[in-house]
């Protein structure tokens, strides 16, 4: 049985004036999953949401959100879909509580409570005007807005910038249960690691092009981290016969200062518990893990998806 999809484009593209944000980006989004999209600066990431949204139009190509076009759905079609838009300009005296409100107004159906819980979580004041809301205050109120009628479909611009790193963690919370009630939600980032610890799926996108679709788990297997270790008590040598037994070890190097410790840099592509395996054997005076590098990773699916 294949699953409906959520979401689908077709050769979809986007131009203005001579930028081809959009560069014909086929996708297809099954219900029910947390999709991602990564990637760097001026992808098109943005641009492909707010064509979804139906707040610019596509050059090119077609789109269908919930089995709609988005051109031709309208206020119905609006409903079912909770949206972060990139930029939030939230101004002026109205308080988010107000502002929620007249969203719900709009949106139809909202269970009674949803906003103070949701804004609880978040740690959000309702009673504050909107225009004094700091910048992840603001990224919070557009949130709770866009979970706040229990969509269909999430669509969430960079949705954790501007969050602190506890608020980061509700908000995945609220992504998973979001999934387990079988909400689609579709998000964007530049930051891998977040979409690895929120999504089941992801894209790539570079220069207006889906350059690979892979689930979370394949990803895992590819992720490429920086490792540096201090070590004491042990040889070149000694360090280097261990080391090298590590699955997916490349580019060691080994140096002596400051002695009496031993540094070593290395890269791990894919699975990281053979090196803490490894690395337990000796004294660790320090250890760093560099995240997965996006800019790596990419090349890396790049390369993959050239060769698939
Ligand atoms: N309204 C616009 N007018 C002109 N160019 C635009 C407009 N919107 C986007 N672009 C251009 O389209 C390209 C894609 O931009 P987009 O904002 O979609 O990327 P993004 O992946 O969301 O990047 P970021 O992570 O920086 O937000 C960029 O080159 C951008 O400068």
């Amino acid at each position: 049985m294949t699953l409906p999809l959520a979401l689908e484009t077709a050769a979809l593209g986007k131009t203005f004036g001579r930028t081809r944000a959009l560069d014909g980006v086929d996708l297809a989004v099954p219900a029910g999953t947390v999709f991602g999209v990564i990637g760097p600066n001026g992808a098109g990431k943005t641009t492909l949401m707010r064509v979804l949204l139906d707040v610019i139009r596509p050059s090119s190509g077609e789109a269908r959100v919930l089995g709609s076009d988005p051109r031709t759905g309208g206020p119905a079609l609006r409903r079912r879909i909770g949206y972060l838009p990139g930029e939030l300009r939230l101004e002026g005296r109205i308080t988010g509580r107000a502002l929620l409100n007249y969203y719900a107004g709009i949106s139809g159906e909202v269970r009674p409570g949803s906003a103070d819980r949701l804004a609880e979580r978040l740690g959000l004041d309702l009673d504050r005007r909107v225009g004094t809301l700091s910048k992840g205050n603001k990224q919070k109120l557009g949130l709770v807005q866009a979970f706040l009628h229990e969509p269909e479909l999430l669509v969430l611009d960079e949705p954790t910038s501007g969050l602190d790193p506890i608020v980061q963690q509700e908000f995945l919370a609220l992504l998973r249960e979001a999934r387990d009630r079988g909400q689609t939600v579709f998000l964007s980032s530049h930051v891998l690691s977040e979409i690895q610890q929120a999504a089941t799926d992801v894209a790539v996108l570079r220069a207006g092009r889906v350059i690979t679709v892979s689930t979370v788990d394949a990803l895992r297997q590819t992720a490429i981290r920086h490792v540096r270790a201090e070590l004491e008590g042990v040889t070149a040598e000694g360090a280097r016969r261990v080391l090298t037994g590590i699955p997916g070890l490349s580019a060691l190097e080994l140096s002596a200062t400051p002695s009496p410790r031993l540094t070593a840099s290395f890269t791990i592509t894919g699975p990281i518990d053979g090196c803490v395996k490894a690395l337990a054997g000796f004294t660790v005076a320090e250890l760093v893990v560099e995240e997965p590098d996006l800019e790596e990773s990419v090349l890396r699916l790049y390369h993959d998806g050239e060769t698939r």
